[in-house]
């Protein structure tokens, strides 16, 4: 490919605060990064950390990939060790991989202060280690260190150490931005200036930016619009301090923005499947809002933009979801309009547009029951209960209504607390009395209904409540406040969130539990 996309999830990715990829996650995210086409993997530092080592000698029967060629990285030899002698080096050739990554010192200051050498030595160390490289048959790229701060600092020093990587036999050259302090514009004109006074030309060079300003997307495609065909990038931003760039935020805009074929066909809309399951792997949830693939990147809360939306979905999308593999939501809240009732029914199943009355309705109860601390963004089933009701009029059948319900929490003297719940229910024409216990007030209740209903709704037995989140609204007044309550239920085949809100957390807990199994046993 014209392009190297060049991906260091596996080794600046693992710089980040919190992950700590096991050897056999390493090789999982290499299959993954491989599908999403990347052309080159950085795997780690192989005699820096066992596990990277170990991970170089597995990857050789354990990895088979299609698009990509896997990369040591490492560092130039030490100063004043002859560069065969240098065992970091030797582990490099060990890693038997086709590419190396080696990073020098490009900042005079770093080379005097913490390198403590001399520029002419580090000069050698970058000379010696890829000559070296290259004659055992690899092909070296060479990862300039603080780069853009060195360049403005002493720009003789840094142009001296491309030229001599590039005429030792690099095959590229990259600039970090290792601060990550940059912004677009001045990546741009360091790269003008850079060429002019080295000579060597763009497409020899690559572009590495950690994300200190939030700018590391952005001066990524800032370079390879001043001419840069090599970028390096990690899955979701992941690296050292506030991370490097996203991959695939980096791609998405260099290929649909600017047009540009950097991924192989039909790679591009895997992104948001292969963005979640390297969050999965890495252990971090996934962030929601990250552009293109997080699950909010299309997600429109604002009536007017539903209302554009419905006329045409690109009105307000940059792009088609799709091409990333992403889908457009609509939320409905106290900010819905009528076309969001519209079109968030719509993705429920029920058609709309036929009934401007209920259209007006729903959208008037969503705002008023919202003031009251109702929330339907997140809780779908509650939502479409709603709508359903509101169009069958008087005629919605619920499987079952309350009479009453009764709970008791005892606090015995051995310190265990029971909770015990009655309810009186009409089912089909009949009453029904049930009484259960459980380890609190909810669990007995949703006991106590199952006992009493599910000689009437067997399947009752595969519905399971998965999670139970409570939300204390107005909490400066205390226990006056109101409590929300959003509860997921499952049945193995699908999940689905209900909403309840009262000031008392029992009553509010009961609303959402009945929507909960209302909606389950609806056919
Ligand atoms: C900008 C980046 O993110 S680059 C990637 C950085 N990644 C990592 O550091 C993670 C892996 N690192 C490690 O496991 C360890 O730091 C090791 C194994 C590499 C080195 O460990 P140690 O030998 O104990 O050295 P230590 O980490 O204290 O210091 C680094 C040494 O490398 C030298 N060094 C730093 N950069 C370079 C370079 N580009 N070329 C050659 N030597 C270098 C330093 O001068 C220092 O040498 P000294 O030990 O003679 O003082
Ligand atoms: C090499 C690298 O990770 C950096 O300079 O930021």
């Amino acid at each position: 490919m014209e392009y190297q996309v060049f991906d260091t999830t596996l080794r600046d990715g693992g710089q980040r605060e919190g992950i700590s990829y096991s050897v056999a996650d390493k090789l999982a995210v290499a299959k993954l990064l491989d599908e999403f086409g990347v052309g080159f993997i950085e795997g780690g530092w192989p005699g820096a950390m066992p596990k990277d080592t170990e991970f170089f000698q597995r990857a050789r029967t354990e990895l088979e990939l299609k698009n990509a060629v896997l990369v040591a990285f490492g560092a130039t030899r030490k100063a004043g060790t002859p560069v065969d002698q240098d065992p970091q080096v030797q582990a490099l050739l060990d890693a038997e991989t086709p590419v190396v990554c080696v990073v020098a010192k490009s900042d005079i200051r770093h080379v005097e202060r913490a390198l403590r050498t001399t520029g002419d030595e580090n000069l050698a160390m970058v000379r010696d280690t890829v000559k070296h490289l290259v004659a055992n048959g690899r092909r070296a790229f060479v990862d300039c260190e603080h780069f853009f701060d060195g360049f403005r600092y002493d720009p003789e020093y840094t142009a001296s150490v491309v030229k001599t990587a590039i005429e030792a036999g690099a095959e590229r050259v990259i600039m970090c931005d290792t601060n990550g302090g940059m912004l677009p514009s001045m990546i741009t004109k360091a790269i003008h200036e850079v060429v002019e006074r080295t000579g060597v030309p763009a497409d020899l060079l690559g572009i590495h930016c950690q994300n200190d300003t939030s700018c590391a997307v952005a001066n990524t495609v800032a370079a390879v619009e001043a001419g840069v065909k090599h970028f390096q990038c990690t899955a979701n931003g992941y690296g050292e301090r506030p991370g490097n760039a996203d991959l695939f935020a980096t791609v998405s805009n260099l290929q649909l923005k600017l047009g540009l074929p950097v991924l192989p066909d039909g790679c591009l809309e895997k992104a948001t499947r292969v963005s979640s399951a390297l969050a999965e792997i890495a252990n971090i949830a996934p962030d929601t809002h990250q552009a293109y693939v997080g699950a909010a990147a299309f997600a429109h809360k604002a009536g007017l933009h539903a209302s554009a939306i419905k006329v045409d979905p690109l009105l307000y999308n940059h792009v088609d979801p799709a091409v990333v593999g992403n889908d457009m939501r609509i939320l409905v809240t106290e900010m819905a309009g009528r076309a969001s009732i519209e079109l968030k029914s719509r993705e429920l199943g029920i058609d709309l547009a036929g009934h401007p009355d209920t259209l007006s309705t729903v959208t008037r109860r969503v705002k008023d029951l919202e003031a009251g601390g109702w929330s339907f963004e997140a809780a779908d089933a509650s939502f479409e209960l709603l709508v359903r009701g509101e169009l069958a009029g008087g005629s919605f059948t619920r499987p079952f209504d309350l009479e009453s319900y009764r709970v008791q929490v005892e606090h015995r003297e051995d310190g265990s607390v029971v909770s015990e719940a009655t309810v009186k229910v009409r089912v089909r024409g009949e009453r029904v009395i049930a009484t259960a216990e459980g380890n609190g007030p909810v669990n007995a209740l949703d006991e106590a209904l199952r006992a009493g209903l599910t000689q009437y709704y067997p399947q009752l037995k595969n519905f399971e409540l998965s999670d139970f989140k409570v939300r204390i609204l107005e909490g400066s007044h205390g226990t006056n406040a109101i409590t929300r309550v959003l509860l997921e239920t499952g049945d193995g085949e699908r999940d689905w969130t209900t909403v309840g809100v009262h000031e008392n957390i029992v009553e509010a807990s009961w609303v959402a539990l009945v929507d909960a199994l209302t909606y389950g046993l609806a056919e």
